[in-house]
């Protein structure tokens, strides 16, 4: 069999090619966690595609239908992408839904247009051109606003709708050039220009799409697994990996110290003034720890009511001082929480090292925070080599 390939079949190609992604981006997304945005850009894809198949019609229906139709959708699904990104980053208002009527308008005046001359296709193909120019120019700008560096699906969206700009630009100035005498399906360059561009832009957003999304997902899960979800701070499992992959160690010159802090009686809040009200006495002992650490120093919560910091490049004398400060602080610290005045104390474990690993250093806090809650709670208590020492001075064997 021999295939010609002309602007027909070409664009025909497009057509199939873009139902296909359609269909394989909507399975993708068939789940709850899809990021937001992602039902706008594939209902785009859907919209693009159907634009296209209207205007490989024009051989079959009315010149009025194909017109109206192929290029509104085509707009419309633009207009979908920019939605798509204003709900992806949050700055989506229903105001917003207004830039539909965009492509309604635009494919009323197209409509009026073909009726009047359905010869003069130079006026038509401009409008339609330069307002695809309008919101493709919005949506990059959309798509590249607050871009983290590893969003890079975001920025193949941004470079494939520019090459999108170039190709639409190409075909408007040349059709002005000739004035009007280039029709959709002659097989000129121009035309050429078009069927492949749109084969592009559909391959293009469809991957940036699969690709933002994945991204996303990727990025929710490193949140989950390193932060804790109530306080922000790193979580148990962070403060591990931060160890096993030497950052803790390559920030320090030479001694880092360990500090467990631990909320004294915190059974009692709870009990006393609800769930609620402790969750908000944790992240009050967060925010002043993380207020009273350097930006090299590691704040984690490390279970329950207990939080570990890693202070870098300090030493005994200088945790010491650090944690007694805390205490102080957070002794004198009135929480005011549902109109009741909370005061709560915490005990606090510390350790040096200069050592690589970290568990050795948790266990001697540990024992030091042991040996705090043992003698009365409120109090700093360090841990040497051979024993634990509290503030007052008083010496306990470690075991
Ligand atoms: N509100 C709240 N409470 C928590 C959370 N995680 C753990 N807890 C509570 O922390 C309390 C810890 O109690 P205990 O281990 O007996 O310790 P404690 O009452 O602080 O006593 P000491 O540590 O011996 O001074 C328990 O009541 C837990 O329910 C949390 O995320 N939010």
């Amino acid at each position: 069999m021999h295939i010609v390939f002309d602007a027909q079949t070409m664009l025909f190609m497009d057509v199939v090619l873009g139902f296909c992604l359609s269909i394989a981006l909507s399975f993708s997304i068939h789940d709850r966690f899809v990021c937001p945005g992602a039902k706008a850009w594939v209902t785009a894809l859907f919209s693009s595609t159907a634009g296209l198949l209207f205007l490989w019609l024009r051989l079959f229906v009315p010149l009025w239908i194909s017109v109206a139709f192929g290029n509104g959708l085509i707009l419309i699904a633009h207009a979908l992408l920019w939605l798509g990104f204003r709900q992806y980053t949050n700055r989506h208002t229903p105001k917003d839904n207004l830039v539909l009527l965009t492509p309604v308008v635009v494919s009323m005046v197209l409509l009026w247009l073909t009726n009047i001359d359905p010869n003069n296709i130079t006026l038509r193909s401009n409008i339609a051109a330069y307002t695809l120019i309008c919101l493709i120019i919005m949506t990059i700008f959309e798509a590249l606003k607050n871009r983290k560096v590893i969003e890079t699906g975001r920025l193949l969206c941004a470079i494939s709708l520019s090459f999108t700009i170039a190709c639409t630009l190409f075909r408007a100035l040349t059709i002005q050039k000739f004035a009007g005498n280039v029709s959709l399906f002659e097989n000129n360059l121009n035309s050429l220009i078009l069927m492949v561009s749109s084969g592009i832009s559909l391959v293009g957003t469809g991957i940036s799409v699969m690709l933002i999304s994945s991204q996303w997902l990727q990025q929710r899960l490193y949140m989950h697994a390193t932060y804790d979800a109530l306080t922000g701070l790193y979580n148990r499992y962070a403060l591990t990996e931060l160890s096993e992959t030497g950052s803790i160690t390559k920030n320090a010159s030479s001694r880092w110290s360990i500090a467990i802090i631990d909320i004294d009686h915190f059974k009692r809040v709870n009990d006393q003034y609800g769930h609620p009200a402790g969750d908000d006495v944790l992240r009050e002992i967060a925010s002043i720890l993380k207020a009273h650490v350097r930006h090299r120093d590691i704040v984690t919560r490390y279970g329950g009511e207990e939080f570990v910091v890693v202070l870098i490049d300090c030493d005994l004398q200088q945790t010491r001082n650090w944690a007694e400060r805390i205490r102080a602080q957070i002794e004198s610290r009135e929480i005011r929480i549902q109109g009741h005045s909370i005061h709560v104390t915490v005990s606090i474990g510390i350790a040096t090292s200069s050592d690589s690993e970290l568990d050795p250093a948790i266990n001697a806090a540990d024992s030091a925070l042991y040996l705090a809650k043992r003698s009365g709670r409120n109090q700093v208590h360090v841990c040497t080599e051979e024993s634990c020492v509290g503030m007052n001075g008083s010496i306990s064997l470690k075991n």
